[in-house]
């Protein structure tokens, strides 16, 4: 069995009367982004407090690779707080110094680096993050948007081994709530952070999370995988999968997909009673990543939306369409077969290569790509093994050369 990096041992803390953690206890894995969900009011932000130190629990106990926090030498803490970073619900950005400062800020508090070197170390986190050229702006002059991202690059300035996000997306609207949470992702696949994240944005959230632990009544009563989730028998996580199901996903108003998932079992089911048939199609755009390097992650998560807005309006009415990951989308397609899908994907490029480019055209040159693999049901394979099945015959699908 794997140490956890972070275990919380039944962590109790009241506010006077205010019980507010009553026994939590959760395991957080090294180089993993773990999801807190839970109802408003419940203590997550305060969880995540105790995490890194600011709060301290009655009772209970903090463990970082299996050493309690707090028998810790002081010498021990200090060095182990450096390890964290944290982003706030309200970014916190310091609104009398510039987007430069304030990024600069925690290398100047923690390290020792010179000058020189913190100047390089901000510019090139600012570029990674779509912020150049705002470096002598003030705070007050960014959109949301942009103060998130500040507030992210300052998170990542010190490269971080934990990162707690508190609600990082609150109050942007779904395209840079994406963007903010695709570089989340991004970095985390490419630095490998551990990361801890609490939020609302739920279906969006379970995309970049490895687990998900959710907080009700002041303790976890859940923590796994969104398919552990789905599967589980706890009436208060079904109650919750089930009131999220009329959602739409937040950035592409398709069917989110865990819901996708759960279409998926009941045509199974109709397959089993009915010996009807079902194909799925997964349909991947190849080159986000180039939208994001000529236009930024904001215009990815628009040609994304674009896109799956033309896929949903070109399909039937029973077709299943849901957003899978950062950049795929999953078909069901009930009562079809593997060669009708193909066609339909035919007709489908065919229509979209006759309405003309997605309108993303400032790059000129740009080849807007996808690709489409398509596999048909057999009888009780799990998802992910026919999506695997679908991947592997992947195919050009579409292809669309802006000029
Ligand atoms: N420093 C504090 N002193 C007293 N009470 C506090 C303190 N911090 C939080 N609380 C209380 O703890 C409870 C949980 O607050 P917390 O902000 O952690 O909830 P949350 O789940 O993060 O909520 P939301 O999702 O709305 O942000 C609330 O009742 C809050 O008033």
């Amino acid at each position: 069995m794997v140490q956890p990096l972070i275990q919380l041992q039944d962590v109790y803390k009241a506010f006077g009367d205010n019980v507010v953690l009553n026994g939590v206890s959760l395991s957080i894995f090294k180089g993993e982004i773990t999801s807190i969900i839970g109802k408003s009011g419940e203590g997550k932000s305060v969880l995540l407090k105790h995490i890194i130190g600011l709060i301290e629990q009655d009772r209970g106990t903090i463990l970082y690779e299996g050493k309690s926090i707090s028998r810790m030498k002081k010498g021990e803490r200090n060095a182990l707080k450096k390890k964290f970073s944290y982003m706030f619900q309200a970014t916190a950005l310091f609104d009398s110094m510039t987007v430069f400062e304030n990024i600069a800020l925690p290398l100047k508090e923690k390290t020792r680096m010179p000058k020189k070197e913190i100047r390089e170390r901000v510019r090139n986190k600012m570029h990674q993050l779509d912020l150049d050229d705002i470096d002598r702006d003030y705070p007050s002059q960014l959109s949301g948007g942009m103060k998130k991202r500040v507030a992210l690059a300052r998170a990542l300035v010190t490269e971080p081994e934990i990162i707690l996000f508190d609600e990082p997306t609150t109050g942007l609207d779904p395209i840079r709530k994406n963007a903010v949470h695709s570089m989340i992702s991004d970095y985390q696949h490419r630095f490998g952070f551990t990361g801890v994240i609490v939020s609302h944005e739920i279906p969006d959230i379970f995309y970049i999370s490895q687990r998900i632990a959710m907080l009700d009544e002041g303790r976890i009563i859940f923590e796994g995988s969104l398919e552990e989730m789905q599967s589980s028998d706890n009436p208060l996580i079904q109650q919750f999968i089930q009131g999220q199901e009329s959602r739409r996903d937040g950035l592409t108003g398709l069917t989110p997909q865990p819901q996708g998932e759960r279409r998926y079992q009941e045509e199974m089911a109709r397959m089993r009673n009915d010996n009807t048939t079902f194909t799925i199609v997964i349909l991947t755009i190849d080159n986000l990543d180039m939208v994001k390097k000529m236009g930024g992650y904001e215009a990815r998560q628009t040609a994304f939306k674009q896109f799956a807005s033309r896929v949903q309006q070109s399909l039937r009415i029973t077709d299943i369409c849901s957003r899978l990951g950062m950049n795929k989308i999953l078909l069901i397609l009930p009562r079809t077969r593997k060669d009708e899908a193909e066609e339909l994907c035919r007709r489908m490029a065919e229509k979209f290569r006759s309405e003309g480019h997605m309108e993303i055209q400032a790059y000129p040159g740009f080849c807007f790509s996808v690709s489409a693999g398509m596999a048909e049901a057999e009888m009780d394979k799990p998802i992910a093994k026919l999506i695997a099945v679908a991947e592997s015959a992947k195919n050009i699908f579409y292809e669309f050369k802006v000029c």
